[in-house]
């Protein structure tokens, strides 16, 4: 990947919308991931969060991540619903709450207000949605019934629908995005998706066979796949972290003997992707040095 050095002050990290049904997360979605934007259908390193898309900026990018809504818990499916926008939301950095410019503040938006108290890491960003659809006064109105609902990061009316303030928008969220190196090469063309499934090719290949509580620990990034002069083979540099000393033996193996075979079986399914031979170098790392390291961190979704 020859991506371009990111400035010093560059900033990226995981974006979530929420809010009531057909308060626009959605459309805002599509309309932020319209121009210089890459869909990927790609999972990342845990298959906890989709990502939406990526918005590229010169300073900056933002990962959209989907959820499911916030909703009262009714039934099992429901509660399960939930465990999974717990799970996700404790991951990203930012939480953009989204509540129509058109419609009074109702209950429904004070639960999932309510509900943001159980993700303290996130900054929390108030979104006034479809503002074309109401009065400068209406939207004041809104505005400041929202404000007196908690101390936000950051309010912001716009409209998906007009393009206004989108740009508002994807600078002040970028601003409470931690500095980070770039999370997704900046074309982020194909080659992201290649990169993407080559990592979870290891990743699978790392997790064959081993105990349940570790496929959360793991997680798998791709430094580099460069093509080697003068041959029809791709190297590819892949690092595997894990937790724990302990974890990392279970992944070597007796004398490097499971890694070799984690890199066979990766290397397996990573040759057809390709479409040319690969000498893979995997290095297995553990957790201290990522949580230490906060360019990764982010990458992770600690
Ligand atoms: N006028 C106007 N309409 C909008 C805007 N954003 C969304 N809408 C409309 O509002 C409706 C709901 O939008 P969605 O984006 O599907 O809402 P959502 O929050 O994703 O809905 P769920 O997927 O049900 O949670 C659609 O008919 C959109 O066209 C906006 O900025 N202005």
């Amino acid at each position: 990947m020859s991506d371009t050095t990111p400035p010093s002050d560059f900033r990226a990290g995981f974006l979530s919308f929420v809010g009531r049904p057909n308060v626009g997360k959605s459309t805002l979605t599509n309309a932020l991931v319209g121009e210089k934007v890459a869909i990927t259908s790609s999972k990342p390193q845990t298959t906890r969060r989709a990502i939406r898309g990526v918005v590229h900026r010169d300073h900056g990018q933002l990962i959209v991540v989907d959820t499911p809504g916030i909703h009262r818990p009714r039934t099992l499916l429901g509660q399960r619903l939930n465990d999974l926008v717990q799970s996700t939301l404790s991951d990203v950095d930012v939480i953009g709450f989204c509540i129509p410019a058109n419609e009074k503040l109702g209950p429904g938006d004070r639960f999932i207000n309510e509900s943001l108290d159980g993700f303290p890491r996130a900054k929390k960003v108030a979104i006034v949605t479809k503002t074309d659809t109401a009065s400068r006064t209406t939207i004041a109105e809104q505005l400041l019934a929202i404000s007196e609902l908690r101390d936000w990061d950051a309010v912001i009316p716009l409209s998906a629908v007009t393009d206004d303030q989108l740009d508002i928008l994807v600078t002040e969220v970028t601003k409470l995005m931690p500095l980070s190196e770039r999370l997704y090469p900046a074309e982020a063309t194909t080659d992201e998706t290649v990169v993407d499934r080559v990592s979870e090719l290891i990743r699978e290949a790392a997790l064959e066979g081993v105990q349940d509580e570790l496929p959360h620990s793991l997680a798998v990034t791709i430094d580099d796949m460069i093509p080697r002069e003068g041959t029809d083979l791709l190297d590819i540099y892949a690092n595997v972290f894990v937790e724990r000393d302990s974890q990392k033996a279970i992944i070597i193996g007796k004398g490097g003997s499971r890694l070799r075979d984690v890199g066979a079986r990766a290397r397996a399914g990573i040759e057809p992707l390709v479409g040319s031979r690969v000498f893979l170098s995997i290095r297995v790392k553990v957790a201290k040095d990522w949580q230490r390291d906060p360019k990764l961190l982010g990458r992770l979704g600690f």
